[in-house]
C-alpha cells in the first residue's frame, strides 16, 4: 500500500480478532509512534503494550475503576472483558513535561499524533485497529495503578488485531464543507 492509498482509505475496525500484530509488525507500529511531531523534542509519550494475560490484568484494573466509581451492574460486568476485545491493546499516554515554550495541550496533541500514526501503521500492514477512550481514559485510579502522574493524560487505548469483518468506510465528507479560501 502506498502512502496516499493509506491516507485516503484508512478506517477503523471496531471488531477485532486473532491474530494480532506479530513482533515484526509491532516493531513497525512502535517506530511509527516515535515519529510523531514533537515540539521541542520533549518526547512527552509513554506506551504500554498489553497482550495475552496482560489483557485480563487490565480488565481487573478496569473493574476496580468501575467499582470505585460505582458504575452500574452492566458496566461492572463489562469492565473485565473490555480489554479482551482485541489481541493487543496499547495504552497511549501523554507524559506531561513542564516546559515554558510547549504547553500541555501541544504535548497531548503530539501523543494523539502518535496514536494515529500507530493506527495507520497497523492498517498499512493489512491489520485493523480502533482508538478508544471513555471513562477508563479519565480515571485517576487507573492512572495511579499504571504508575502515571496526575499530570499525565491517557489519550487512548488503541485496540489492534485482525478485522472480524471486511468493510469499507462508506461515510465520505465533502471537502467544501470544511475548507474555505481566505
Ligand atoms: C480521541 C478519540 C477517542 C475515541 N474514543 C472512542 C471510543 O471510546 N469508542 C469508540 O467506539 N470510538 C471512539 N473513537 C472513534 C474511533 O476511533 C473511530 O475514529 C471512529 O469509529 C470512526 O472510524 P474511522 O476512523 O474509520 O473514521 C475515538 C476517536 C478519537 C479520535
Amino acid at each position: 500500500m502506498n502512502a496516499l492509498e493509506l491516507l485516503l482509505t484508512r478506517q477503523s475496525d471496531a471488531r477485532l480478532t486473532e491474530p494480532g500484530p506479530n513482533s515484526e509488525q509491532l516493531s513497525i507500529i512502535k517506530q511509527a509512534a516515535l515519529l510523531a511531531p514533537d515540539h521541542g523534542a520533549l518526547t512527552p509519550w509513554q506506551f504500554i503494550v498489553v497482550q495475552g494475560e496482560g489483557r485480563e490484568r487490565l480488565g481487573d484494573v478496569f473493574y476496580r475503576s468501575a467499582f470505585h466509581h460505582q458504575l452500574d451492574e452492566r458496566n461492572l460486568e463489562r469492565a473485565k472483558t473490555l480489554a479482551l476485545r482485541a489481541p493487543l491493546v496499547i495504552i497511549c499516554i501523554a507524559k506531561y513535561v513542564e516546559n515554558n515554550k510547549v504547553p500541555r495541550i501541544e504535548q497531548v496533541q503530539s501523543a494523539a499524533c502518535a496514536v494515529f500514526a500507530m493506527q495507520q501503521a497497523t492498517f498499512a500492514q493489512g491489520l485493523g485497529g480502533v482508538w478508544r477512550t471513555g471513562h477508563y481514559a479519565q480515571c485517576e485510579l487507573i492512572k495511579a495503578e499504571l504508575g502515571l502522574n496526575v499530570d499525565d493524560e491517557i489519550v487512548g487505548y488503541l485496540y489492534l488485531g485482525t478485522p472480524e469483518v471486511k468493510h469499507v468506510k462508506t461515510r465520505r465528507l465533502s471537502t467544501e464543507q470544511f475548507f474555505s479560501d481566505f
